[in-house]
């Protein structure tokens, strides 16, 4: 419950200021109600204004009704306002992690840690009214008191033991629903292949066997299985508590009479009060599970903020900016980058790579699958940092406080290249843009661009191959000096490959773009200025092309 505590801490004064508020109103209106309900079984007047004792009734209803009112106007406000700073918050995170974090903690984590989000969005509202509920059950209490002690004493000692039962199977409870909550997360991981893969899983009936009987349907019912025990057991702490109400209200029309002097006008007050509470205290008894899980919401969140420890650090790196002078050079001095697996055994590693790029040069990087290509171009780009070794541009060396700095300074289209569904490089998309007019005609798509007006965005029903030539316009119109592209070609047909290599790659170079383009392409190779080589994690060939020069081999 520490971590509760925390949460409650971070409140704003007018949390508590609410709490107190609301507890007066219904303190008021709860006692005043029984107060009244006295009064009139034993046929007494009120003490005040007995004359205008509907008044006073009509005033405690009014006060009580506006206290409920602010404060749960205040709740809705905090409720939402909880929940969007939450989501912020990790959003936040996210933005500010290294792509190596966020690559091995994987995007379901973080649908996970928001999926959350929603009980704790709820604590605000079930908190208050448990307390509001408390208050109640003090009250009626305490006004027990006053009408009977050895009755109130007994009744006290009930509501303990009534809660220490209910706080022990709580914690029960608590461990059967993050069992539930680890088969729900696992279900997403299944959806996600089950949705994203949908075409293939059409494709294979095995595999759509599989996938639903074998996967998602043994996880379903192993969560059912769950589900139904741990509801159950919830179901029946509840029926306890309920039962054992009946109970007492046998003891006090049976047993008090008995072995205590217990007027019945006495007993009718008692009767009245319990039967008042009952519904407050199931509530505020019923709610305790819910703050388990609130707990462990909570603790799943401090586990993923935990994960993404230099999601904060990177954040708190305190950012550089590199120098404004054109593009001159990127150089990589003996840079190493390992992949390990979950065991810590080495999976592939890279380097050391020595090598300088030109300002001007189209360099093509080749090699066979898996030679370390697209981990050399993840360090290129600055998505990861070298394990050892620095990598320099414009002489200046790259790390954590100015890498974001030095991603801003390139253009790179991925092998998957994400198209964004908004404008938000804030393009200017308009036809009289004469830039980019000559790029649409530049990829041959000028007559199946269409734009969404609404959203001043092109729309995005484009084959695959269509969509790498937009992206390929988008990142002309980031006017970088350096374009990184990662086997754009591979889903272009062979007509549009070639006018690419022949065409476009010149239009690219008499614009003064520094091209470094991985291919498998070798045909093309005569268009390139230099050509590097990748065999196992190391550059094998550095040949430089155009000036003619000699071509220089690296070991
Ligand atoms: N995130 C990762 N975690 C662990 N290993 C990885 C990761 N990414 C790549 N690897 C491994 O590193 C090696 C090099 O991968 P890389 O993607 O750099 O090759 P590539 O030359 O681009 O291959 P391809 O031509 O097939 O795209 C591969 O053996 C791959 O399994």
């Amino acid at each position: 419950m520490k971590r509760i505590l925390r949460l409650l801490k971070s409140r704003s004064k007018a949390f508590y200021l609410l709490i107190i508020l609301l507890g007066l109103g219904n303190s008021l209106i709860y006692s005043g109600i029984l107060y009244f309900i006295n009064q009139a079984i034993t046929n007494q007047p009120v003490a005040i204004w007995p004359a205008y004792d509907w008044v006073l009734y009509l005033s405690i209803i009014a006060f009580s009704a506006a206290c409920n009112i602010i404060s749960q106007k205040y709740l809705i406000v905090l409720t939402n306002e909880m929940l969007v700073n939450y989501e912020n918050s990790v959003l936040t995170k996210v933005k500010h992690a290294t792509y190596e974090k966020f690559e091995k903690m994987g995007k379901q984590k973080i649908y996970a840690a928001l999926g959350d989000s929603w009980i704790l969005a709820e604590f605000p509202r079930t908190f208050v009214a448990s307390a509001n509920t408390l208050i109640i059950v003090l009250c009626s209490i305490g006004y027990m008191f006053t009408v009977n002690v050895p009755v109130a004493a007994t009744f006290t000692v009930f509501l303990v033991l009534l809660s220490i039962g209910f706080i022990r199977s709580g914690i029960t409870i608590k461990n059967e629903f993050s069992a539930i909550q680890r088969y729900q997360d696992q279900f997403y991981g299944y959806m996600t292949d089950f949705l994203d893969g949908y075409k293939e899983v059409k494709m294979r009936i095995l595999r759509a066997d599989n996938i639903l009987g074998g996967f998602i349907y043994n996880n379903r019912a192993a969560k059912k299985k769950l589900s139904i025990q741990t509801y159950t057991k919830d179901t029946i702490f509840g029926f306890i508590s309920r039962f054992t109400w009946y109970l007492l209200i046998g003891s006090i029309v049976f047993l008090f009479p008995r072995i205590l002097n217990f007027p019945i006008a006495e007993m009718t007050v008692c009767l009245l009060i319990v039967l008042h509470m009952l519904e407050s205290m199931n509530f505020f008894l019923g709610n305790i599970p819910f703050y388990f899980r609130v707990d462990g919401a909570l603790k799943k969140m401090e586990d993923l903020d935990q994960q993404v420890e230099d999601f904060r650090t990177a954040d708190m790196i305190e950012k550089v900016n590199l120098s404004k002078e054109p593009f001159e050079s990127i150089v990589f001095e003996n840079v190493e980058y390992t992949y390990f697996d979950e065991h810590n055994s080495l999976v592939f590693s890279l380097g050391p790579v020595n090598v300088t790029l030109r300002k001007n040069e189209t360099v093509f990087v080749e090699g066979g699958n898996g030679s370390g290509k697209s981990t050399f171009v993840n360090l290129l780009t600055g998505l990861y940092i070298p394990q050892s070794g620095n990598i320099y541009y414009n002489g200046e060396k790259i790390d954590l406080s100015n890498a974001d700095a030095y991603r801003d300074k390139l253009s790179s289209i991925f092998t998957s290249n994400h198209l964004f569904s908004e404008n938000y490089d804030e393009f200017d998309i308009r036809e009289q843009n004469v830039q980019l007019s000559q790029l649409i005609d530049m990829v041959q798509l000028r007559n199946i661009l269409r734009i969404d007006t609404s959203k001043n965005w092109f729309k995005h029903h484009l084959s695959k191959g269509q969509q790498k030539r937009l992206a390929l316009v988008y990142s002309l119109l980031e006017n970088r000096d350096v374009l990184i592209m990662d086997e754009w070609a591979a889903e272009q047909d062979p007509a549009f490959r070639a006018y690419f290599y022949q065409e476009i790659i010149n239009r690219l170079k008499s614009m003064g773009k520094t091209i470094i383009l991985i291919t498998h392409d070798d045909r093309y190779i005569n268009q390139a200025d230099r050509v590097i080589k990748f065999e196992e994690g190391r550059i094998v060939q550095d040949a430089l092309l155009k000036p003619l020069l000699e071509p220089q081999f690296v070991g």
